[in-house]
């Protein structure tokens, strides 16, 4: 199976199809320490990293925007002390798209 991080996020516009039941169950396997969440009746994919100081929290979110201006794909982040809350989806077709996925993955990647 291909890595997801390998992969390229495609252009996605409005009436582009939101991940199927079975896609959502195949990829979220991939992607062990995230969950789909709903809100505002958007399904979306969330993970909480945790670090040790703000500032370390604050690079990493930086590491974020920078990967989602390069992808322009572009995520919800949350920078708190110790923490950042990273939510992806896509706008345009108020739900899950590939490209979420990939860029979650691609998210987990800048740990390393
Ligand atoms: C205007 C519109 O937001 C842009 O075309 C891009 C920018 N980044 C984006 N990011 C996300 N997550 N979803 C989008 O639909 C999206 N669209």
């Amino acid at each position: 199976m291909t890595q997801l991080s390998t992969m390229e996020c495609e252009a996605c516009q409005a009436g582009a199809p939101q991940v199927t039941d079975q896609e959502l169950a195949e990829l979220m396997a991939q992607l062990p320490d995230w969950s789909a969440p709903v809100r505002d009746g958007v399904l979306q994919l969330e993970r909480v990293y945790k670090f040790k100081n703000f500032k370390l929290a604050w690079a990493f979110s930086n590491k974020v925007a920078e990967l989602a201006e390069a992808e322009f794909h572009h995520p919800g982040i949350l920078l708190e002390w110790g923490k950042v809350t990273v939510t992806w989806w896509t706008h345009a077709i108020n739900g899950l798209h590939k490209n979420d996925f990939i860029m979650a993955a691609k998210t987990d990647q800048l740990l390393d």
